[in-house]
């Protein structure tokens, strides 16, 4: 199949925790006319997500952390609800989401599966999670978490699986990987 799009130009616009480029190309519509166009990416690396669960009792891990993001929303105090997350770095997104796991969560996990990969906000960010579900027994908490560096301020909860769904009822979970994770875990009934 014939290309579609042709990069002609990609201009860095900021240089900073993240990359913001404006990329110019060419993209050939369906009907075969070629126009120029123009979008602005936050480009940067990709991410991996875990939802951590324990059958016997119905709960799940999840953590509390203030995102300026979120902030600057007027719908938003700005701490958010999430299941724990990180940048790859260098790591396979397995690895990462287990780091991230006993890092932020101070669980150490040992076997877990992959859910799904997604683009959550794909008209901006470059950005693809890679997000896993994994099995947490009490055993398995060997540190407090709370997040791996001085700036992290990471709360960590505990809550039933019930109460977490209806968290995103009522709201109080707006966050889009963490409501695909419980709801992925509702539908494949991993905690039934
Ligand atoms: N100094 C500085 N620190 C930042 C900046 N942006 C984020 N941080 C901090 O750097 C740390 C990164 O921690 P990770 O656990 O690796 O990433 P994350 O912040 O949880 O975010 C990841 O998951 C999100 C989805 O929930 C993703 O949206 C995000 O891009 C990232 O992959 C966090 O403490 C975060 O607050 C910034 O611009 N400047
Ligand atoms: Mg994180």
């Amino acid at each position: 199949m014939e290309e579609r799009v042709k990069i002609i130009e990609e201009r860095s616009l900021s240089e900073g925790w993240f990359n913001l480029k404006e990329v110019i190309y060419d993209y050939t519509w369906f009907n075969g006319r070629v126009q120029r166009q123009s979008r602005e990416v936050a480009k940067k690396g990709n991410y991996a997500g875990i939802l951590l669960y324990n059958k016997e009792k119905r709960t799940v891990i999840l953590t509390r952390q203030f995102r300026m993001p979120s902030y600057l929303n007027d719908t938003s105090d700005g701490f958010i609800v999430e299941a724990c997350a990180g940048m790859l770095d260098d790591d396979a997104p397995e690895e990462c989401a287990k780091r991230e796991a006993l890092e932020e969560t101070g669980f150490k996990v040992k076997n877990i599966e992959k859910a799904f990969e997604a683009y959550t906000s794909p008209g901006t960010l470059s950005e693809l999670a890679h997000l896993y579900v994994g099995a947490y027994e009490d055993d398995m908490k060997v540190s407090k978490g709370g997040g791996a560096d001085e700036d992290e301020d990471i709360e960590v909860l505990e809550i039933s699986f019930t109460q977490a769904l209806e968290m995103i009822k009522t709201g109080e979970i707006k966050d889009a990987k963490t409501i695909m994770l419980l709801q992925y875990a509702q539908i494949n009934e991993l905690l039934n």
